[in-house]
């Protein structure tokens, strides 16, 4: 075992995370958030976090130390809390208690792995794969952001307790999501929509619970005889209400229902029941890149399957940014593996809505005027309301802006149209960092912590760029830079020690480059701190990729298909029924005939 599993000995969060409560939340806050070791925990707002000077020098270690104390201690002590919390909810009566005493245990463990899943095929050495993009795709970048600009017409969140969201079930199917135009798992909700009015968890047969978090159990279902696949959340409302976790679930239900990306979760419908949430999602066969890379030889991946896993979720972060979301939890656990091998970047309860001002600074024809009258750019810019955001359900989409421009050259400046096929990237660059967020939660995983964060100075969008900067760091080297002996040394490591590269296994200078780039403490002067994933695609280490077509590359390595007829039909296994079933097979230890390997 690497000295990284021993650290990441949880159900998903393979890394100590932490997920604040958020104090004195701002009003650019999405949501309040919440703690766990396990890894969100219900403190670790370093008190007193204001502004502790730009540089590491200036900070005292004496007040360095206290906040490092303070959220480590918090975090400790928050771990136990939770577990015995969690025994206390009673959660047995509902879908909780499918964590059993063993997976309380596992969750509190320093040691030992305890997802199960894995991935048989090996990553092939995609060297060429990212060259390999079909030159007659119809996608691009451009497409991409056009399309989900439409994607708000239906936005709403459910307001009656017990429906799906059929109010806004007109556009449900395709209007709403571009990009599943042709898939049959939207066809198939719509059917069934159309047929019975609205959707519930009687309409789904739960297969296997494949994993939990902190705020519910995630399901493998069948859409009952449809042969459609999902991944289902089911959270206890009972219990998130309880635990005050009701506004990050929210949170995390609105941000899916505004996201229309091929490298972001689908959600394709939601619903809830007198007890239970459920958020309906693609489900992802391919585990994710945390368990991937422990199947590796050495244990890191080849840099060409770095590149492409990087690019695909620079893609991601680059369209969450333009929603005016900074993700700030990226860690190859919440990065999934499709059954296509392309990513899914999941898990958003801990991002962070904000608004964003997005810029054109180059069109794709360098010739701004018809951009002027037709923008090509449909962002939807988030409002800084913590939970006024998304609300407003079937929006007329009327939030597509015009670009503002970013220089202000007056025509004859401009470069004769003849110059233009000479541009060496065709591709248009838009701008919409939210570099104007401002948090002061304490939020993240210890060793993915932006020195920003941890020294309480208030953090932007420019945390996903150093966390990008770390995935790209572990994916390559199979451990964090910056890890130290313990939650606190790490911390201390983050803000204080300057980043070295380990001798083996050898590493391109782009990559290096890069990674220096991005592992800069001071976040002004982190790369792209001020052009976004603009910057970052430029860089040398990507050099020959195709950012529009990459959709079309050919990953690494694709997961085994899953064999859905051979899975053993639990007993009862529609709606609540089987959400009581699996939890009293779970209790007994005795699920053994939901076992089956996935990955
Ligand atoms: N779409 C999916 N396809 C396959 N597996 C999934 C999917 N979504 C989640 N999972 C599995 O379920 C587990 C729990 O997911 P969930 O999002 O609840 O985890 P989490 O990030 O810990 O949640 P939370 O942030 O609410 O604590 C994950 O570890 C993952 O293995």
């Amino acid at each position: 075992m690497d000295s990284k599993t021993s650290a990441r000995a949880l159900p998903k969060h393979h890394h100590n995370t932490t997920k604040t409560g958020k104090l004195e939340p701002t009003a650019s806050e999405g949501s309040l958030k919440s703690t766990q070791n396990t890894t969100k925990k219900d403190t670790g707002e370093i008190p007193g976090s204001k502004n502790l000077g730009a540089s590491v020098q200036k900070v005292s270690a004496d007040s360095l130390s206290h906040k490092l104390a303070a959220a480590t201690i918090g975090t400790s002590s928050t771990v136990l809390a939770k577990a015995s919390r969690e025994a206390d909810h009673g959660i047995n009566e509902s879908l909780g208690s499918l964590e059993n005493s063993a997976d309380q245990e596992k969750k509190i463990s320093e040691y030992g792995s305890v997802k199960s899943s894995s991935v048989s095929a090996k990553v092939s050495d995609g060297a060429s794969s990212l060259a390999k993009t079909s030159g007659s795709a119809k996608i691009s970048d451009r497409v991409d952001f056009v399309e989900s600009g439409k994607s708000s017409i239906c936005r709403g969140s459910t307001s009656s307790d017990v429906s799906d969201e059929s109010t806004c079930s007109s556009f449900s199917s395709t209007v709403n999501k571009p990009h599943k135009a042709n898939d049959l798992r939207w066809e198939a909700i719509q059917a069934v929509r159309s047929r019975d009015g609205a959707l519930g968890l009687g309409h789904f047969r739960l297969l296997k619970r494949l994993g939990c978090g902190d705020i519910g159990s995630v399901y493998l279902s069948e859409l009952s005889g449809t042969k459609c696949y999902f991944a289902m959340k089911v959270m206890d409302k009972g219990s998130l209400a309880s635990r005050k976790k009701l506004l990050r679930a929210q949170t995390e239900r609105e941000i899916l229902q505004s996201l229309d990306h091929p490298f972001l979760p689908t959600l394709y419908t939601h619903f809830e029941t007198e007890k239970f949430s459920c958020l309906v999602m693609e489900f992802c066969p391919g585990g994710d890149l945390h368990t991937l890379r422990q199947k590796q030889p050495g244990k890191h991946f080849p840099e060409q399957a770095v590149k492409f896993y990087v690019a695909e979720v620079l893609l991601a972060l680059e369209y969450l940014h333009m929603l005016g979301i900074v993700y700030r939890d990226l860690k190859p656990e919440n990065v999934l593996v499709r059954d296509d091998g392309h990513i899914m970047l999941s898990d958003f309860d801990l991002s962070l809505r904000c608004a964003v001002s997005p810029t054109l600074v180059k069109s794709a024809s360098m010739d701004a005027e018809p951009l002027r009258k037709n923008p090509v750019y449909c962002v939807q810019p988030a409002c800084i309301e913590p939970t006024s955001c998304i609300q407003p359900s079937c929006v007329a989409p009327t939030t597509c802006f015009s670009p503002r421009l970013f220089s202000s050259k007056s025509k004859k400046d401009r470069k004769p149209k003849n110059e233009i096929g000479n541009q060496v990237s065709p591709l248009p660059e838009l701008i919409a960092e939210p570099t104007d967020a401002r948090s002061m939660s304490f939020v993240g995983t210890h060793e993915y912590l932006a020195p920003e964060i941890i020294k309480g100075e208030g953090h932007g969008s420019a945390v996903d760029w150093w966390t990008f900067g770390i995935f790209l760091y572990e994916l390559l080297f199979g451990k964090t830079p910056f890890k130290g002996s313990g939650n606190r040394a790490t911390l201390f490591n983050v803000v204080g020690q300057p980043l070295r590269f380990p001798e083996a296994p050898v590493v391109s200078f782009a990559a290096r480059d890069l990674i220096r780039g991005l592992l800069v403490k001071e976040p002004q002067h982190r790369l792209a701190y001020k052009r976004g994933a603009t910057e970052i695609k430029q860089h040398p280490f990507f050099e020959g990729v195709n950012w529009a077509l990459i959709r079309c590359a050919t990953p690494p390595e694709i997961p085994k298909p899953v064999e859905f007829e051979k899975i053993p039909s639990p007993a009862s296994s529609a709606g609540e029924k089987a959400v009581n079933h699996m939890s009293i097979a779970n209790q007994k230890g005795s699920d053994n005939y939901l076992e089956f390997d996935f990955f």
